[in-house]
């Protein structure tokens, strides 16, 4: 899936950076309550909550994901607007998310998404390099390499849907 970018100018997110210009649990305001978000491009913009600030662990079943998606998705700081992944820890090698996906909504699967989250969930030092993602679809598993700093997705791929265009 290649490298993550984190410089926020170029994720785009105008959201404060540290140091090294990355956003890395930054307070995102949505409807008067602080997210901490990380900001990822994987040529793609995402943003990645583990929850709210001083909030539990996220229970993303429980999560009103078409009422608070698009809040995230067109919120001022992101400029081309953002893919967001709401994201549940069982262990430091099992994540589990829902993905709000820009211009789309609520999916069932996002490869993106899932690099971007265990990119997320390392840069916050809650979860390993290597990591089970499970997504309302099924399980992906993804790495991100020390020695290349790429990621590999490993999964299966599921006719979910057949359709035709009338051109
Ligand atoms: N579904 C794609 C990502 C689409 C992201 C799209 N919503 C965007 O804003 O670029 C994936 O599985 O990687």
């Amino acid at each position: 899936m290649g490298e993550p970018i984190l410089k926020a100018s170029d994720v785009p997110t105008r959201l404060p950076a540290n140091k090294d210009q990355s956003v890395v649990k930054s307070g995102l305001n949505v409807d008067r309550v602080t997210w901490n978000v990380t900001c990822v491009s994987m040529g793609n913009p995402h943003c990645i909550t583990f929850g709210t600030e001083g909030g539990q662990n996220l229970k993303v079943d429980e999560l009103r994901l078409a009422e608070i998606g698009p809040k995230f998705e067109n919120h001022e700081v992101f400029p081309a607007q953002t893919n967001t992944e709401f994201v549940q820890v069982f262990t430091h090698s099992h994540l589990k998310m829902h993905v709000w996906e820009r211009g789309a909504g609520a999916t069932l699967a996002c490869g993106t998404g899932a690099c971007a989250v265990v990119v997320a969930a390392v840069l916050e030092g809650r979860a390993e390099r290597n990591c089970t993602v499970d997504l309302p679809g099924g399980p992906l598993q993804i790495e991100w390499r020390e020695e290349n700093n790429h990621i590999n997705m490993t999964g299966p791929a599921e006719v979910v849907f057949c359709g035709s265009v009338p051109l």
